[in-house]
């Protein structure tokens, strides 16, 4: 872990997003509580639907009708409560202190201009001064990630394949030098290899600026080469979340324990690994009331059907399951300094 300190905390406190549905509003985000420690890679992973793309949005206060925040705060330190921003502020903000890569990065590009001519759009919306500069890192990061970066630059989007395109994502996400990284499923489009390199590259430069990165993925296997802490999503809500050798190692929650049972490569017994029977619920399936997980839990108790497991704290790590509370281990109350 890089302590640096001008690496900025992030806080997230009881954030809940909803979205409007034929149903009404309903939360795909509830209640989360989420602290980047300043200089540390935060890997987020759950099964599809679980709200990881959403919280992500929310580090921007970029969820978008249908979706609304309803509720919660997201503090960076030295931009304050990012969910208050709005107007130039916001603008400002995004790419400059807070660098992203949403899930689309590899369709988020504009057809009708070269790479190079929206890297200087960006530069240019910011009042980067030194443009000449603002190139050169751009190059620098395109050929760290394996490309010919003045080529590159050049191109437009249809001329570069779906890994290529998620590395300009990537390039686009740090070249502000924003000490917030926010990536959210970087290295879907790439091979098992490129996609293991650009991880390594990601960890790299995150080290050499001193950031705060979160990394979003489906994949616990590739985020667990390059994460310091691993927080782990389910219904809407972080169940689980701690320094990523221990989440891995030892997992408190049922969900967590399942999802790495999954894969061979962190079961380390290819004869143990068997997927997680069922599947996540949708905004319509979510239960309304006790454990989100239950359905699919293992060690589920009565009252998993009506109460909702409050997160318990056990050294750095947090994990949300009455199974938990009601384990003889001493446990204390979530509670934040
Ligand atoms: N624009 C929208 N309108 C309605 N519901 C939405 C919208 N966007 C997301 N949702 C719902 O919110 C829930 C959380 O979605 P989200 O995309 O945040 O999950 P995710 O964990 O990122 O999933 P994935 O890994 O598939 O991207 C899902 O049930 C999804 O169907």
């Amino acid at each position: 872990m890089t302590t640096d300190s001008t690496a900025p905390g992030v806080r997230i406190r009881d954030l809940t997003v909803v979205y409007k549905t034929p149903a009404g509003e309903l939360p795909a985000v509830s209640g989360v509580d989420l602290t980047l420690t300043p200089g540390t890679i935060t890997g987020i992973v759950g099964e599809s639907g679980s709200g990881k793309s959403t919280l992500a949005l929310s580090l921007l206060n970029a969820v978008q009708p249908p979706g609304r925040i309803a509720k919660g705060s997201v503090e960076i330190d030295g931009l304050g409560d990012v969910l208050t921003l709005g107007g130039e502020d916001l603008r400002r903000a995004r790419g400059r202190q807070v660098g992203y890569v949403f899930q689309a990065a590899q369709n988020s590009l504009n057809p009708l201009k070269s790479i190079g001519k929206q890297l200087l759009d960006l530069g240019r919306s910011h009042d980067v001064a030194d443009l000449r500069a603002l190139v050169r890192d751009a190059k620098d990061l395109l050929a760290r990630m394996g490309m010919d970066g003045a080529r590159v630059l050049d191109s437009h989007q249809h001329e570069l394949s779906g890994g290529m395109r998620q590395r300009v994502g990537i390039m686009l996400a740090l070249a502000l030098n924003a000490k917030v990284v926010v990536l959210d499923e970087p290295t879907t489009a790439l091979d098992m290899i490129t996609q293991a390199t650009i991880l390594r590259i990601i960890r790299e430069i995150h080290e050499e600026r001193s950031l705060t990165t979160l990394i979003i993925t489906h994949d616990v296997g590739a985020v667990a080469e390059v994460a310091d802490d691993l927080a782990v999503m389910y219904g809407g809500r972080v169940v689980e979340h701690g320094p990523i050798n221990e989440v891995i190692g030892a997992p408190a929650h049922p969900y967590t324990r399942g999802l790495i049972r999954a894969i061979p490569r962190l079961s380390g017994d290819i004869s143990l690994a068997r997927a997680l029977p069922g599947r996540p619920p949708t905004l319509g399936t979510l239960p309304v009331a006790g454990c989100v997980f239950r359905e699919r839990c293992d060690t589920r108790m009565e009252v998993c059907e009506t109460a909702e497991p409050a997160a318990v704290v056990r050294g750095g790590r947090t994990a949300a399951c009455h199974a938990l509370e009601h384990s003889p281990a001493p446990v204390r109350r979530k509670e934040y300094a």
